[in-house]
């Protein structure tokens, strides 16, 4: 426990150095009751602003800068006709790629009143992100924040906007967001992917042929909802366990809820409430699954303050992680504390574990590199030695693993940003408001930027030397900037741990019994068909 200590005496005196500092920031930027949150404007398509100069003419270029009205893209009606009629929600990263194929790099499409830009080129998504202020909007939040005032319940990082997230980010980024800081969480994490080995001989030694496990994404989901409960609750929830406690069941139910009625959810955010009394469903699931996800954080919020009030009415001293920090520093109210860990937990679980399922079916198909992956495992650890935080720097192809795995099958095949003030990119201006989706997965596809895209080849990511640089936009599987993924090193430090122990302990093939694996949308990027994979004992 005493790192943990540590880190909480650390925190404290951190957290509260950037308190001020953020405070002038926010003074700097004129940063007022920011209007993010609000509904967006209807945008007007044809209009420049009267007094707008586009920034190459203010730099005596010669340009003409083109209005949205020009921009081109699909028809209302094909769009219509391609997600309701040709199931086109679960092929958005398909789409992404004809469209921008077909219209370009930058396209327009509408749904109902709603209009989105989307850009597909590495370039421009760096422009735009680069270009963000000090809180920046990534979608509207409104059916998030409708039933979070109808409970009563706050916003939490996903949900929140402005000077609310701000103030919650600056608290989290102190505690999670570099290596290091979750570097102290290696045993945890290292004490679960004990169980996930335990669980891998258990599962296989069900089958016939004694080594394959079914459909891993199954193991490999009860294992992130474990890894990042370790690290968030400070507790363990026993999901690798035969027998999964009642609480972490409902959870898990709540958690299935959610994204099986990915479609209805989204359409609870997009139904007008008038016609709520008609079309009841979406709104009733979605409020179903959020009551199942708060309730499940409360109850393990709660136990660790009444275990920590225990301590302090008999003298005893306040040791802790996160959670702890959360709940003695009290930078947070505990209503938000409540919403931080259940918005946390839900975009901890799924992200993770596809993307280790996809992973390890990329190093089934490909003996070649999982034995490279595999030497450069044993010569760094052997076959026996678990590998710690401190080790990761140096398998560089197990870190190459993992990102060459984002870059063919980005977990958010899309992500999106409301522009805060009026944009000109690729040569058209984009007004204050617009709804922007930056095309991951067709940027990381790009062949321009990654040659033989299609390709898996950990080893594109190994630095060859310190001027060597690997890092690029077209592959920004966390995001990018102040508004970036919050739980990457989490996430990062549950699949390292797990991958590179997994390699040296098995040989991973793929099943007989699985047919070709494709990529599904499904909200995120999941396989679209069970993974079943042997794990052969090296040994
Ligand atoms: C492979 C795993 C993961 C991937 C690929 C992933 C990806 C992302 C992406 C693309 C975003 C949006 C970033 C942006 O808008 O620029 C995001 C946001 C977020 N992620 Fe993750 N994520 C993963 C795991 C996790 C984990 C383990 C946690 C929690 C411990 C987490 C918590 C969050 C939160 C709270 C946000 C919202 C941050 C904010 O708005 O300030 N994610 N994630």
């Amino acid at each position: 426990m005493a790192p943990f200590k540590k880190m909480l005496h650390l925190c404290i005196r951190r957290v509260s150095r950037e308190a001020e500092s953020r405070y002038f920031l926010l003074q700097a930027a004129g940063f007022h009751k920011h209007s993010a949150s609000q509904s967006l404007p209807a945008v007007e398509e044809n209009v420049l602003p009267k007094n707008f100069i586009p920034p190459a003419a203010a730099a005596g270029k010669d340009t003409k800068v083109k209005t949205l009205k020009e921009m081109p893209g699909p028809s209302t009606l094909s769009n219509i006709i391609e997600f309701f009629y040709k199931d086109g929600f679960s092929r958005i990263h398909e789409i992404q790629l004809e469209h921008s194929q077909k219209y370009g790099k930058i396209f327009k499409s509408r749904f109902g009143p709603q209009l989105v830009v989307s850009i597909a080129d590495r370039d421009m998504v760096a422009e735009v992100l680069r270009a963000e202020g000090v809180a920046p909007q990534r979608a509207n939040m409104e059916s998030w924040k409708e039933y979070r005032d109808m409970r009563g319940r706050a916003t939490g990082l996903i949900s929140a906007e402005g000077e609310e997230w701000l103030k919650m980010r600056s608290v989290l980024r102190q505690l999670i967001l570099r290596p290091r800081d979750v570097a102290v969480f290696s045993d945890d994490i290292n004490g679960v992917v004990a169980d996930l080995l335990s669980r891998v001989h258990v599962l296989r030694s069900r089958q016939p042929d004694g080594v394959t496990v079914l459909n891993v994404n199954d193991l490999f989901f009860k294992y992130a909802m474990e890894g990042v409960a370790v690290i968030l609750y400070e507790s363990r929830l026993g999901c690798l366990q035969e027998d999964i406690p009642r609480q972490s069941q409902e959870y898990i139910a709540a958690l299935h809820l959610m994204f099986s009625s990915f479609k209805t959810s989204m359409y609870a955010g997009a139904i007008p409430k008038w016609l709520r009394p008609i079309i009841p469903k979406p709104w009733k699931e979605f409020c179903h699954s959020w009551d199942g996800l708060f309730k499940f954080s409360q109850i393990h919020v709660d136990k660790k303050l009444s275990e920590i009030q225990d301590r302090l009415a008999t003298g005893q001293e306040v040791k802790g992680g996160l959670l702890t920090y959360l709940l003695v520093s009290k930078e947070m109210t505990l209503e938000e504390i409540y919403a931080n860990m259940t918005e946390m937990l839900l975009a901890g679980v799924d992200t993770t574990s596809f993307t280790l399922s996809w992973s390890i079916y990329l190093l089934a198909l490909h003996p070649e590199v999982q034995q490279q992956v595999f030497e450069e495992v044993q010569r760094t650890l052997g076959t026996e030695q678990v590998p710690v935080s401190e080790d990761i720097p140096r398998m560089p192809l197990i870190r190459g693993l993992v990102k060459e795995t984002l870059r063919l099958f980005p977990v958010l095949p899309g992500n999106g940003r409301i522009t805060q003030s009026d944009l000109v990119v690729g040569g058209y201006l984009i007004p204050a408001g617009t709804q922007l989706a930056l095309c991951h997965y067709s940027t990381s596809h790009d062949e321009e930027t990654f040659q033989g895209a299609t390709e898996f080849r950990p080893e594109r990511w190994v630095r060859k030397d310190a001027t060597d640089r690997v890092d690029n936009f077209g592959s920004i599987p966390f995001g990018y900037g102040i508004r970036s993924c919050i739980g990457r090193r989490v996430a990062e430090l549950e699949m390292y741990l797990a991958l590179t122990q997994l390699i040296q302990k098995f040989r991973i093939e793929v099943s007989p019994q699985t047919q070709p694996v494709r990529a599904k949308t499904h909200g995120l990027l999941t396989p679209g068909a069970p993974v079943n994979v042997k794990f052969v004992d090296r040994q």
